[in-house]
């Protein structure tokens, strides 16, 4: 294309998007519309409540900002002429991708949701093939600082049908992964890439296990899944709704605006210790004793503490009733508890059964007697009466799951039968509290109450759980995950390589049998689009050390700079490191040692740098190496690595993390000796 026709190119395409935004603009008003009336014409104030709710989602999710690109792609399918093929019902027509459907006034669409089926050509068609499509178009977009609008800039055209392919080539997508990073994490639908499209668009009744290294997108990948899935199956998700599990809150935070942005705004996102979290957290454990308590053994231990509350009969039942007195024989009584038994309902549903047909016994005795059938409050007279009470409080007590936990942690698998005796050393309460209501609950206790309660009651369902940085789950984590998606899916992601928990695992098979997904697809993903080309090489050089079987990560981005360099004064060099960054654009992140954070932080201060925590919005992180996992920062200035190793036993994999975190350029600063394997590559 000539110059001109490219800038009248552009014109219509931008006049397209005003045209596309007025129509939103539209679609909103009316759902406002719906929304101020919708309360006047529902009846019940349940029902007006809910359809409330329903519109006033609406009306966020057709929320326009203006700093985001309304579409992104846009599909000319081509008409089949001269070659002889036909390109189905599409043929000929052109398409607008973009992140929600727009339709005018007559219901014609101007922007196709992403989502689409028709969409998925824009991430999938090839040279080799194209899927019906003649020319892929995508939107180069420039952001305006604050409420501004931002502006379509160019486009790229790639003619399929005359086998022109771009692929990772493309200059939009090298601007979209080489800009610098500030603040939270974006989503990625204009540029989700063909691997990273077949798994978001996966099945809804397939689990699936992404073995990522780091930055290969797993998180991004999750993220949007979780939206395709809702956009799929809305009614089916919103009863049993989407979770998405991450290591931590900072993390949290760090993802929570990808999902409103795509117009999701009812997914639950927390943490594993979120989602156990029956009583409050007050109390540590030793590392032994809580690697034994996160042991899937221990699921055994407390089953059999259950069961083993369970006592045969060994007396009749007499219960008064009137002027009779009914009575059930030891055996009957026996066969009873005998046959719940074998059925294996969680605990607390047996010992309601037990008493449902204790009294079915009694029912028919009184219809024996009177030739009629008792009434329901009669049934539920006897069901409470104190000798059936008695009775099952003898055989089938009942028990809450605090209660459980609290006796097996001040006598752990008295028979010996499950652990070692120094693991039932390891767990046991060496002072326990009086009672389980005044017990301090450490995180590891959580999960056994969690399991406990799984023991005890049914736990309802998830339809699809996302479990992001799952290397670190304990096979009591993945346990207390898989009883909430017993009748739904699961995304597992992860990297072996990043585990630094104690239990971390070693194989995904071993991850996904505890979550009840034994035979999950597990799936590689290996091109990085976060962390530098230089970058990447020095932490492959950590891999073997690692003792995982993971590929490494081939990096997309040439770009980048790393530098290594020994100082005599840490503290001098990070002000330096900091002040030398500030230089570039994007956010940066001083990573180190936790016990090193309090004193970088007063050095930064006392230089005058601003910097914040965690989750502060400042340009300047000080991050504890415990707490960078997932995160990403543009410019990363990793202080002492010997300190981050030396921290915990997995020290290793905790500095793979770190160097991983870096999106343009990384400065390692050290006095103390680096770590072999980073030696060898300086
Ligand atoms: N297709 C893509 N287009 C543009 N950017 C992408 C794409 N895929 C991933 N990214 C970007 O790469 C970075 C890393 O992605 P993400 O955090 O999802 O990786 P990860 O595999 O979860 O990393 P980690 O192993 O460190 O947790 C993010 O900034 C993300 O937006």
């Amino acid at each position: 294309m000539t110059l001109p026709a490219l800038e009248t190119e552009l014109q219509a395409e931008r006049a397209h998007l005003t045209a596309s935004r007025a129509a939103l603009r539209r679609m909103r008003e009316r759902a406002e519309h719906l929304f101020a009336t919708g309360e006047q014409v529902s009846g019940d104030p349940f029902s007006a409540e809910s359809l409330g709710r329903t519109l006033a989602n609406r009306v966020a999710e057709l929320a326009d900002n203006p700093n985001t690109p309304l579409f992104f792609g846009r599909l000319d399918f081509g008409t089949g002429e001269g070659t002889g093929e036909g390109t189905g019902e599409h043929a000929g027509q052109r398409y607008y991708v973009g992140r929600r459907h727009v339709t005018d006034d007559a219901g014609e669409p101007m922007v196709l949701d992403w989502r689409a089926p028709i969409s998925r050509a824009f991430y999938r068609a090839s040279a080799a093939d194209p899927q019906g499509v003649a020319v892929r178009r995508r939107f180069g977009w420039a952001a305006r600082a604050g409420e501004a609008a931002g502006e379509l800039t160019s486009f790229e055209d790639e003619h399929l049908d005359r086998g022109e392919e771009l692929g990772t080539a493309s200059r939009i997508l090298t601007a979209e992964i080489e800009r610098p990073r500030v603040g939270p994490m974006r989503d990625i639908v204009a540029t989700i890439q063909p691997e990273q499209d077949e798994l978001v668009r996966a099945e809804l009744d397939e689990s699936i296990c992404v073995q990522g290294a780091p930055g290969t997108g797993k998180t991004a990948v999750g993220l949007h899944r979780a939206a395709y899935l809702l956009y799929l199956h809305r009614d089916r998700l919103k009863r049993a709704g989407v979770l998405i599990l991450g290591p931590n809150r900072s993390f949290l935070n760090y993802i929570a605006a990808v999902l409103p942005a795509l117009g999701e705004l009812d997914v639950k996102q927390m943490t594993v210790d979120d989602l156990v979290a029956r009583v409050p957290v007050r109390g540590t454990d030793t590392p032994a004793a809580a690697t034994v308590k996160q042991d899937a053994r221990m699921a055994a231990v407390l089953a059999d503490a259950l069961h083993g509350r369970i006592r045969r009969p060994s007396e009749p039942m007499m219960v008064p009733d009137g002027s009779y007195r009914w009575r059930i024989s030891t055996d009957a009584l026996r066969r009873i508890v005998d046959e719940v038994r074998l059925e294996a309902p969680p605990y607390g549903i047996g010992r309601e059964r037990v008493r449902a047909r204790v009294v079915a016994l009694l029912m028919r005795q009184a219809e024996y007697t009177s030739g009629e059938s008792p009434s329901e409050a009669w049934q539920r007279r006897m069901g409470k009466s104190k000798q059936v009470n008695e009775f099952l409080d003898a055989v089938w007590p009942a028990i809450t799951p605090e209660q459980l936990v609290f006796d097996v942690l001040c006598d752990p698998d008295p028979d010996g039968k499950v652990l070692t005796g120094p693991e039932r050393d390891a767990v046991r309460w060496v002072k326990p509290a009086k009672t389980a209501k005044s017990a301090r609950w450490s995180a590891a206790d959580a999960v056994l109450i969690d399991e406990a309660a799984g023991l005890i009651d049914r736990v309802s369902s998830f339809g699809h759980i996302v479990i992001d940085e799952a290397q670190d789950l304990s096979p009591m984590q993945c346990r207390a995950i898989a009883r909430r998606s017993v009748h739904g899916s699961i995304t597992l992601l992860g990297d072996l390589a990043q585990g630094t928990a104690p239990w971390a695992a070693r194989d995904w098979r071993d991850t996904l049998a505890h979550l009840g997904k034994p035979d999950a697809r597990v799936v590689p993903l290996r091109t990085g689009f976060r962390v530098p080309e230089v970058v990447v090489d020095l932490a492959n050089r950590l891999l073997p050390a690692l003792e995982v079987e993971v590929p490494e990560a081939v990096s997309l981005r040439r770009d980048g700079a790393l530098r290594i360099r020994e100082v005599s004064d840490l503290d001098a060099a990070t002000v330096a490191a900091v002040r030398a960054a500030l230089e570039f654009d994007g956010s940066v992140g001083v990573i180190a040692a936790d016990a090193a954070v309090p004193r970088l932080a007063v050095a930064l201060a006392t230089s005058g740098l601003a910097a914040g925590g965690p989750d502060d919005d400042e340009r300047v992180t000080v991050m504890p190496a415990t707490l960078a996992k997932g995160l990403e920062y543009d410019h990363v200035i990793v202080v002492e690595p010997a300190d981050i190793v030396a921290a915990e036993p997995r020290g290793l994999h905790r500095l793979y993390v770190v160097l991983t975190r870096a999106v343009s350029r990384l400065d390692v600063i050290h006095r103390a000796p680096l770590p072999p394997a980073i030696v060898d590559a300086v």
